[in-house]
């Protein structure tokens, strides 16, 4: 774009200096629309634990949880994100618990959907809250370095999908980065009759050092033990290869494709959406949080304008979404609030 005019003619100040010019220029807004909030869940009654790395973030039991969904409601945010927090006794090699119809996930989602229809409800489906390596896969027993199998976890996580469908879930949201899993859920769903549930495909997801909090969130931390997830996660050097991961979840029927984390990867966002015009989603991270957290708790960053000014620039990226911690406080100061 070439300038037509200059100084003195063109004056980019004059629509700044006042308040009702800037907003008519003003390019991007956020709404509570925009935002979808993780939760934690645990299980058991009247439980609540906090979570060190990240302050003001807690798990949470059931009856619980249901007060929080009430005031998203209330707020306007179209959804939430479960997130499991199983107990050692529920982990194993084989993450047999990711579908067991009795399990936390499904009893959760289904009284969700019984208490509030409106609200949607988004389910993880990757295998780290459930295996005792932390691993989003199953691993391979004779491979010394623990490979991640991609065909076999297909399976579990076809069966884990399917599961959490049968219980209401809105959508199902891969996070494991396993090649072809948003076309092997999408058939289990279809042989299952669940032609409306929508797959949120964690398309371009990084093997990112932010998410530390998250893992001690949901206690994958030291199950993963040091342990990393080069082999099946995205190289953080990459962008090319993200266009080609959403491109083939568009093929495999993904309805929805998440870049993640946010703010170090808004260069994704952009050409995502640019490039390919898909329903676009960004996760801002547990790490992204916890940074802003720890600077607002120092006195070193102001709380709501930096924090509504990180998710503003989601949507000056092209996202069509916002899967954030910060999704109650936002929508709040959005309506008005404190
Ligand atoms: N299925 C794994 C998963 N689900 C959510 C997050 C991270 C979310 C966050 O950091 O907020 C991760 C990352 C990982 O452990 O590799
Ligand atoms: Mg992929």
């Amino acid at each position: 774009m070439r300038p037509t005019g200059a100084f003195p003619s063109t004056r980019m100040r004059r629509m700044r200096r006042d308040d009702f010019s800037r907003r008519l220029m003003r390019e991007s807004t956020l709404s509570a629309d925009d935002l979808i909030y993780p939760v934690f869940v645990l299980d058991g009654q009247s439980r609540t634990e906090v979570v060190a790395s990240m302050p003001g973030v807690e798990r949470v039991t059931l009856d619980r949880l249901l007060p929080v969904a009430e005031r998203a409601l209330e707020l306007g945010v179209p959804a939430l994100a479960l997130f499991p927090v199983i107990d050692a006794a529920g982990k194993t090699p084989g993450a047999e618990e990711a579908w067991n119809p009795d399990g936390l996930v499904p009893r959760v989602v289904s009284e969700l959907k019984r208490r509030f229809p409106e609200l949607g409800v988004i389910t993880d489906v990757a295998l780290d809250p459930y295996t005792s390596h932390g691993q989003d896969g199953l691993i391979d027993p004779d491979d010394p370095r623990g490979y991640v199998l991609n065909d076999e976890t297909l399976e579990a996580l076809a069966k884990q999908a399917r599961c959490h469908a049968e219980a209401g879930a809105d959508v199902v949201a891969p996070s494991d980065m396993m090649d072809g899993r948003v076309a092997r859920i999408r058939a289990e769903l279809d042989e299952g009759g669940f032609i409306h549930t929508r797959i949120l495909a964690y398309s371009a997801k990084y093997a990112s050092s932010f998410y530390g909090p998250f893992r001690d969130a949901v206690g994958s931390a030291a199950n993963l033990a040091g342990g990393d997830k080069y082999t099946y996660q995205m190289d953080p050097a990459n962008s090319d290869e993200a266009i080609r991961e959403v491109a083939l979840d568009i093929a495999e029927g993904a309805d929805m494709f998440m870049v993640k984390p946010g703010m170090p990867y808004l260069d994704i966002v952009r050409r995502v959406k640019a490039e390919l015009g898909v329903p676009t989603y960004v996760y801002q991270v547990s790490g992204e949080y916890a940074m802003l957290r720890a600077a607002i708790a120092n006195g070193w960053l102001a709380e709501r304008a930096c924090i509504m000014e990180a998710l503003l620039a989601f949507k000056r990226a092209g996202a069509d979404g916002i899967l954030t911690y910060f999704a109650l406080d936002a929508a709040r100061w959005l309506k008005g609030g404190a």
